[in-house]
């Protein structure tokens, strides 16, 4: 008996957008922030607030994308070697009904180590937060899905 190769549905016609983002961590315990940024205005989830980052450019492997987006959005200079995996979130379009029609994908690394101090570069507004501040911020008026998703194990890097 041959076996069949399922076709591929339309939605994933396209391989999915690789996107990656930084959970910085500054201080510890009780001390410990994290830092969001918020999307520019005029831009999709513009004025939300989300983990810095960016999309994965073809040929780039994911933490030297974040190590440019890091180094373009903040001006701060990271180590590839210095990102931890962290967690993962994804969005399938499929079950959303995005109109893009492409699933994405948003892998969150831990960043502790960095070479200068982060500046908006872009212009986009930032705030280093606490626990208690990352817990009101993560619902979908002031953040996208994803990065709210991100909240659950991001919050485990910072004080109750
Ligand atoms: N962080 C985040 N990004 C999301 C979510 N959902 C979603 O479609 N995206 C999209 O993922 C992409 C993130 O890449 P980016 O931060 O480089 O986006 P951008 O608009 O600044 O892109 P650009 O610099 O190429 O103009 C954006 O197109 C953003 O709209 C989400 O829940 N969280």
């Amino acid at each position: 008996m041959s076996a069949t190769l399922a076709s591929p549905l339309p939605h994933q016609a396209s391989a999915p957008l690789l996107v990656v983002a930084a959970a910085l961590v500054a201080g510890e315990g009780s001390e410990a922030r994290l830092l969001l940024q918020q999307r520019p205005l005029g831009k999709h989830h513009g004025g939300l607030w989300e983990f810095p980052g960016g999309k994965v450019e073809p040929g780039e492997t994911p933490a030297a994308a974040l190590a440019r987006e890091l180094a373009e959005e903040l001006g701060i200079a990271v180590d590839p070697a210095d990102l931890a995996p962290l967690t993962f979130a994804v969005h399938e379009a499929a079950v959303t009904g995005a109109t893009s029609g492409r699933d994405l994908v948003l892998l969150l690394y831990r960043c502790a180590a960095w070479r200068g101090t982060p500046v908006a570069e872009e212009g986009a507004a930032l705030q280093w937060v606490d626990g208690a501040a990352l817990r009101s911020l993560a619902i979908p008026e002031t953040m996208p899905p994803l990065d709210i998703a991100l909240c659950i194990t991001a919050q485990n890097l910072l004080g109750a």
